[in-house]
């Protein structure tokens, strides 16, 4: 908790004064109990009803500057714990965003939004709750005892055995409720998790006809939570009863002792009723207090996660070189005996890989399931760092470039047609901050995506649902790939981002491609032998490793994968 601190930082202003309220209230309230002695005392035992009115008028005045105060620190500890919270989110969205593949692999997207949402949002309270109640609880319960004491010491003993048999109760139901609440929102985390995938799989979960198993599933994590919410609750419950109990003995006692001390003269009626007034206040803020460190502890836990977010770092570390140092008669892109193990994995996705692309060249990687294709091309803009071996862009090793820089070259179209809740426009300008109308059309052409936004009757402003589940498989495709050409990169990957395409506008696209982005040097991932057999050279993957490498023709001679490959997709005049 003391790491995240400094989000507070900009808000001390509101830190100090916001328990400064509190404790002018509660000094309000621990005046009370005396004036209520005043009033039994003088206005009802001498039946002063001037005296009783005026007391009475005290009383509203106190409880009006009581309530403005606990406003104002309302106000103020609340101000101060959103401010930390947005602060902390900002930055903790900004960390995650810089965090490479790597990172975001290990810790899982899905466990990232539970720490961005859920458990900022429970530091945010537990803030809120320490500002407001730290201070607050302790002092009445020392400003009760102390009140108790100047009335009457001897009574006052009472209250010495009271409290701490209180605080001894309310400790030992913390120490068993604490454990189980930290069981709690694991709990809570796990069945976030399962929402959420169940929400972003739904449907795959319908398709696959799997929705009784999932709500098995679900239908389990959420019994173990309920179960660990129960258990938690049965033992909370005892603290009121408990608690009331003790307090109430403590009363009786103090009005039992008190009683004879009336009798004795030694003090009065009101201040046997100040005496009650104060072991109540005291029962209360010690049961503030309780809450208070049941939501500190998960507070501190949601920290705890918090921190480890922060502390994963990024292991792609920006470089320092720009375009200055290029050197315009290497190729654009080069692999030089690349080997790339996935963190955790014992074999390599890719074996000494090692080739050439010159800008203008197109070049066809292709392979069977899982051989590596995408790892390659992922290896270009540095969404991983090669383990050993050389990535090269115009000359400069990838981990020696200025991350921007590098990634401005590349335009990349993934697997996984990704598109954002906005309209068409903004979708292109990702691609392309500021691209013209005339741009993105351009490159909408180019990727046979024009259509779409010409049979829209909004146009470029046509609205795209989160995901882009507004559009089918082909246009979102075709629109990530026209994403990727507005900003005319110097390479562009298509990484089997044509797979939902019909062959015929799988060729057009390929011809308009080939037309449109000269000097260009284009990456076409794919399986379909047909999508790559027109590049410049291509190269074919098995196993992680390069089983060949060339036109097609030279390979169909020399490579007996690539062999395979084409004549179990084309017929033999289409193989040439
Ligand atoms: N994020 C990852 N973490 C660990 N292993 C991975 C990861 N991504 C891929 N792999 C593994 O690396 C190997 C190569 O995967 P890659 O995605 O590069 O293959 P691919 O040729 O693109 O496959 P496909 O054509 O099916 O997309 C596979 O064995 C895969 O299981």
């Amino acid at each position: 908790m003391k790491r995240l601190l400094p989000f507070l930082s900009g808000y001390k202003k509101e830190s100090v004064i916001g328990p400064l309220f509190k404790l002018l209230e509660a000094t309000f309230e621990l005046i009370v109990p005396l004036i209520m002695a005043q009033i039994i005392d003088v206005g009802i035992k001498e039946q002063n009803i001037p005296y009783i009115w005026k007391m009475g008028a005290v009383l509203v005045v106190f409880g009006v500057l009581g309530l403005s105060c606990s406003l104002l620190a309302q106000y103020f500890a609340a101000k101060a714990a959103v401010g930390f919270g947005t602060g902390l989110r900002h930055a903790l969205f900004h960390h995650i965003g810089q965090l490479s593949y790597v990172e975001i692999d290990k810790a899982g997207s899905s466990t990232l939004v539970v720490r961005m949402t859920s458990d900022i949002n429970q530091v945010q309270s537990g803030v809120n709750l320490v500002l407001r109640l730290f201070l607050r609880s302790p002092f009445i319960v020392v400003g009760a005892m102390i009140m108790a004491f100047t009335i009457d010491v001897k009574v006052a003993v009472i209250f010495l055995i009271t409290v701490p048999l209180l605080s001894l109760v309310i400790y030992g139901i913390m120490m068993l409720t604490i454990p189980l609440y930290k069981k709690v929102q694991k709990s809570l985390d796990d069945v976030l998790l399962s929402t959420r995938e169940n929400l972003a799989g739904i449907r795959v979960i319908r398709a696959f006809c799997t929705q009784d198993q999932e709500k098995e599933e679900f239908e389990e994590k959420s019994s173990l939570l309920m179960r660990f919410q129960q258990r938690v609750g049965k033992i909370s419950a005892l603290l009121n009863p408990l608690t009331y109990v003790l307090v109430n003995v403590g009363i009786i006692a103090v009005v039992w002792y008190g009683g004879s001390a009336v009798d004795t003269g030694r003090i009065t009626q009101g201040e046997v009723i100040a005496l009650v007034n104060y072991m109540s206040q005291i029962l209360l803020a010690l049961v503030a207090l309780a809450n208070l460190i049941v939501s500190f502890t998960k507070a501190v836990a949601s920290a705890g996660r918090i921190n480890e977010v922060f502390d994963l770092e990024s292991g792609i570390r920006d470089g320092s070189e720009d375009d200055t140092c290029r050197d315009s008669n290497a190729p654009r892109v080069e692999a030089k005996d690349v080997t790339f193990y996935y963190q955790g994995s014992k074999e390599p996705a890719l074996s000494h890989i090692t080739f050439t692309a010159y800008a203008g060249e197109t070049i066809g990687i292709i392979g069977g399931t899982g051989c590596g294709k995408s790892s390659l091309v992922n290896l270009i803009p540095r969404f991983y760092d090669a383990s050993k071996g050389e990535m090269l862009v115009n000359g400069v090793n990838v981990k020696s470039w200025k991350l921007n820089e590098l990634r401005e070259k590349v335009g990349i179209v993934p697997q996984k047609a990704v598109l954002f809740h906005g309209t068409i426009r903004e979708n292109m300008q990702m691609g392309k901050e500021n691209a013209s109308d005339e741009e993105i059309r351009e490159a909408l052409k180019t990727a046979q995506a024009l259509e779409i936004v010409e049979t829209k009757p909004e146009g470029l402003d046509t609205p795209v649902s989160e995901g882009g589940k507004n559009l089918s498989g082909g246009q979102k495709q075709r629109l990530t790939i026209a994403r990727a050409l507005v900003r005319k990169p110097q390479i562009l990957i298509l990484d089997d981002s044509a797979s939902a395409l019909d062959f015929a506008t799988d060729s057009r696209l390929r011809k308009a491609l080939s037309e449109d982005t000269t000097g260009m040097t284009v990456f076409i991932v794919s399986q379909r032998a047909a999508s790559i057999m027109y590049a410049d050279r291509i190269l074919v993957l098995d196993d992680g490793e390069i089983a060949g490498c060339g036109t097609h023709s030279e390979l169909l001679e020399t490579c007996s994968v690539y062999q395979e490959i084409c004549y179990s997709q084309l017929s033999r005049e289409e193989v040439g």
